[in-house]
């Protein structure tokens, strides 16, 4: 696991214009400790717990945080290192990223507890060991860290803020970790929900599908509480590969984002050079060949080729979420006047790939909104 603090240090040194490896884990996540290595890199710092420091580069007007005064009034019990066969940890959102992450937290011998709106998601953790809550409050008052793998926005606020929800579970020296990709304003909104509960907040949207979740190799884009990024590091390096902690909340929600953009574009980019191809009458495996010899060859494409090629789009990353990003990345452009027409035209794409009723397919088939109609729905 890589840890890259871009904020403040959890190690005094901190290096502009390189990283540093810094044996910084703890001996109870030996196990899952074995692939990690920690990095530092400079950043303006922070008083651990208060997420109350701005990085230059992040704007209040974006993200919004709640007052640092009331923040340290509320945020005072110490939060305990989580360890398999101590901490109990809890997990709201088993989706296809949400059961991935869930599965590696029990194969590292945590004590689980799930809540999913539909139950029967709930099903195959229960047979590997988790045990299943009737409500997201339940899960976060029998855990001491929660985490939520929700859709959208909407989702994240209700699953937070809902009579029954986590927030209702909260109390002092607990934590919520929403690993959802949503916008900075409801990040901030959910931090300063749980905040007033005594407890402390980290935003960890993560970069890596369906497939990266499964091997953990998932990479955390963190923003919060510098404690409990702390705390829950052992669960954190079960799940991913490295773990970025970059500052006040609002900064992981941006940063996932940009990231997400850059990804949405990319793929359309890929799905149109893939139609052209075929229209001129070249192989879209000869395409994908030479794409990946080349200086812009990427994973996605060597992944994701193939199959766009078969036009095949079995989930792994839903479409309807690709497109909430590009959504949400583009709000984030307008708010601060950064003009985006390569995402704003990648989105019209994915809106009509929505259209074409491919929202729970994967990303990728937004292929059907730029390639010629199959013969068989031509002939409709
Ligand atoms: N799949 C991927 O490759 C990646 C996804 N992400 C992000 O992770 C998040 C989850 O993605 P993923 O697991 O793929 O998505 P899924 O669609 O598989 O899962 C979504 C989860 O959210 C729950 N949910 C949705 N709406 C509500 C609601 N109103 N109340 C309660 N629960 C709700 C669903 O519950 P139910 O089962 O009952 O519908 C389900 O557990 C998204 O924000 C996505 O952008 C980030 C990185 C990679
Ligand atoms: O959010 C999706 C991903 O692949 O990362």
């Amino acid at each position: 696991m890589r840890t890259i603090v871009t904020h403040s240090g959890l190690a005094p040194v901190a290096l502009a214009g390189r990283t540093t490896p810094v044996p910084l884990l703890p001996r109870s996540s030996r196990s899952c400790a074995a692939k990690s290595r920690t990095l530092h890199a400079a950043g303006p710092s922070t008083t651990p717990f208060s997420g109350s420091s701005t990085p230059c580069c992040v704007r209040q007007s974006v993200f919004r945080p709640s007052r640092p005064s009331a923040r340290l009034a509320t945020c005072r019990a110490a939060l305990e290192e989580a360890a398999p066969g101590k901490t109990v940890l809890g997990f709201v959102g088993i989706g296809i990223m949400g059961l991935a992450m869930t599965r590696n937290l029990l194969k590292a011998g945590y004590e689980v507890v799930v809540w999913n709106r539909n139950p029967d998601k709930c099903k195959p953790l229960e047979q590997e060991g988790a045990k299943v809550a009737s409500s997201p409050r339940e899960v976060a008052a029998a855990a001491s860290y929660t985490f939520a793998m929700l859709s959208d926005p909407e989702a994240a606020v209700d699953v937070a803020m809902r009579p029954d929800g986590v927030v209702a579970g909260l109390s002092p020296g607990k934590g919520y970790i929403d690993v959802s990709t949503v916008d900075a304003a409801t990040s901030s909104a959910i931090a300063a929900a749980v905040r007033s509960a005594g407890a402390a907040f980290l935003e960890a949207p993560v970069s890596g599908s369906k497939g990266p979740a499964e091997q953990g190799k998932l990479i955390f884009l963190t923003a919060g509480d510098q404690e409990l990024f702390s705390a829950v590091s052992p669960p954190l390096d079960c799940m991913g590969k490295a773990k970025f902690f970059l500052g006040a909340e609002g900064a992981g929600a941006n940063m996932k984002l940009v990231v997400n953009m850059i990804m949405g574009a990319m793929m359309t980019s890929f799905a149109e050079g893939l139609a052209l191809a075929d229209k001129v009458g070249l192989r879209q495996q000869d395409v994908i060949e030479v794409v990946g010899l080349g200086a812009i060859a990427a994973p996605m494409f060597a992944l994701k080729g193939p199959t766009m090629a078969a036009r095949s789009y079995a989930p792994a990353f839903p479409l309807k979420h690709q497109q909430k990003d590009m959504r949400l990345a583009l709000a984030l452009g307008d708010e601060v006047a950064q003009p985006l027409p390569m995402a704003a035209a990648a989105n019209a794409l994915y809106i009509a790939a929505r259209r074409q009723g491919l929202a729970d397919a994967d990303f990728s088939a937004v292929m059907e909104a730029v390639a010629e109609q199959k013969a068989e729905e031509a002939a409709k």
